[in-house]
C-alpha cells in the first residue's frame, strides 16, 4: 500500500472537523418496482479519496449520477461542496468534475482540440484556455500526441485525456466512475499516480471501481454497496478486520508427505490436486512457530509455506456473498 493513503488515513481519522465535500443521507432511488438505493448514507471529507464498491448492478453509477446532478433521487438529503443539488444544481456543477464509464472525448478531433473545446465550455478567455490546455496535456503526458485525432489514442491515453478535460474547470470534487476498467496494468498504475496527485492538490475523489486492489491502494475510506444499502464502511484495514480468512498454506511436492500431514492436522482445508493444505491462522509469530514445530515433530517436510492475511477480496466476497457467484480468483480454488 502506498505511503500517501496511509498519511491521509491518519489525517482523516484525527481531523474530525474536516470540511465535508460530499454528504448524503437516506438516499433512495427506484426504477419502476426495482429499488436500487434503499437509504444510503455517505460522508466524504474534503481532500480524501472515497471508494464505493459493489457488485455489478449494485447501484454505484446510479449514486454517482445522483450526486453529480445527472439524475434526481426519490428521497434523501445531499450536500456537495455545501450545495444542495436539488435547489442549486449549477453551484454543484461548478464544483465538480465527472469522468464516467463512457468517455466525453470526441474521437473525431485531436486531443488538443478536445481540451480547447472544454476550455470554451468553461468560458475561459482564449489565452487562458491555451495555457490550461498546454499545462494539462503536459501533465498527463499527452503533449506529443496533442495534434493527433483522439481516435488514434490508446485506451490509457483516452482515459488520461478524459480526466485532463475534466480538470479544465478546476473542480474541487471529482467523480471517477470505474476510471481504470479495461486498462492494462501499466496504464492503471499511471491512473493511480494521477489520482494521488489530485488528492495532494486538495481535490476530493469519489471513486467507483470493480478492482478491490484499487480501493485498497487509493481510498482513505471505502463503502460496500449491496442490496441497495451500505453494508460496510471504513478504511481498508478496518474492513479487513471484519472477516476471518487468515491462513497458512503448506504446499507439498511429495504426495506421501501431503497425505501424512493431511491425516495428522486438524481443521485444514485440503486441495488434493495442488497438494496444498490451508490452516486457519492469524499469521502471528506464535502461530507460525507452532505450525513449524508441529511439522518438525511429525517429521513432515512442506516444500513451501505461505501466510495469507485477509484482503479486500475476502471482505467483498464475504459481504456480497448472497448474490455474487463463487469467487473467481485462482488462489481460492481450494476444496
Ligand atoms: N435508467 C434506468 N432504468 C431502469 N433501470 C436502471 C436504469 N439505470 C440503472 N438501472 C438499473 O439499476 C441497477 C443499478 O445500476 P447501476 O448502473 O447504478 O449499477 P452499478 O453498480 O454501477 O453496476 P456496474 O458495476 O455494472 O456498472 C441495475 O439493475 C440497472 O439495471
Amino acid at each position: 500500500m502506498s505511503a500517501a493513503p496511509r498519511r491521509l488515513r491518519a489525517m482523516t481519522t484525527t481531523t474530525a472537523t474536516a470540511t465535508t465535500a460530499i454528504a448524503a443521507t437516506g438516499l433512495r432511488k427506484s426504477y419502476g418496482d426495482k429499488t436500487v438505493l434503499d437509504g444510503v448514507d455517505l460522508h466524504v471529507p474534503e481532500g480524501t479519496v472515497f471508494s464505493l464498491l459493489g457488485p455489478n448492478g449494485a447501484g454505484k453509477t446510479t449514486a454517482v449520477k445522483i450526486l453529480s446532478t445527472l439524475i434526481t433521487a426519490d428521497a434523501g438529503g445531499i450536500r456537495i461542496a455545501g450545495h444542495d443539488p436539488a435547489t442549486h444544481p449549477d453551484a454543484v456543477r461548478g464544483a465538480i468534475g465527472v469522468t464516467g464509464q463512457f468517455s466525453a472525448v470526441d474521437n473525431l478531433i485531436t486531443g488538443e482540440e478536445n481540451m480547447l473545446l472544454m476550455a470554451d465550455l468553461h468560458h475561459l478567455p482564449r489565452r487562458e484556455g491555451r495555457r490550461v490546455t498546454d499545462e494539462l496535456l503536459a501533465r498527463f503526458d499527452l503533449t506529443d500526441a496533442a495534434r493527433e485525432p483522439a481516435a488514434a489514442y490508446s485506451g490509457g491515453m483516452r482515459r488520461r485525456l478524459d480526466i485532463a478535460m475534466t480538470l479544465v474547470g478546476s473542480p474541487r470534487i471529482i467523480f471517477l466512475d470505474e476510471p481504470t476498467t479495461g486498462l492494462d496494468p501499466r496504464s492503471r498504475h499511471t491512473m493511480w499516480h494521477i489520482i494521488r496527485e489530485l488528492v495532494t492538490d486538495g481535490v476530493t475523489v469519489f471513486l467507483t471501481t470493480q478492482y478491490l486492489e484499487e480501493a485498497d491502494e487509493l481510498a482513505d475510506s471505502i463503502a460496500v454497496l449491496h442490496g441497495g444499502r451500505i453494508v460496510a464502511h471504513g478504511t481498508a484495514d478496518e474492513l479487513k478486520r471484519l472477516v476471518p480468512g487468515g491462513h497458512v498454506r503448506l504446499r507439498f511436492e511429495d504426495p506421501g508427505a501431503y497425505e501424512r500431514a493431511a491425516g495428522e492436522l486438524r481443521e485444514t482445508v485440503r486441495d488434493d490436486q495442488a497438494l496444498t493444505l490451508q490452516i486457519p491462522s492469524d499469521g502471528s509469530q506464535r502461530e507460525l512457530r507452532a505450525i513449524l514445530d508441529w511439522l518438525d515433530a511429525a517429521d513432515v517436510h512442506a516444500d513451501t509455506l505461505t501466510v495469507h492475511t485477509p484482503d479486500l477480496d475476502d471482505v467483498f466476497f464475504a459481504l456480497t456473498a448472497t448474490t455474487t457467484a463463487a469467487r473467481p480468483s485462482p488462489k481460492e480454488n481450494v476444496r
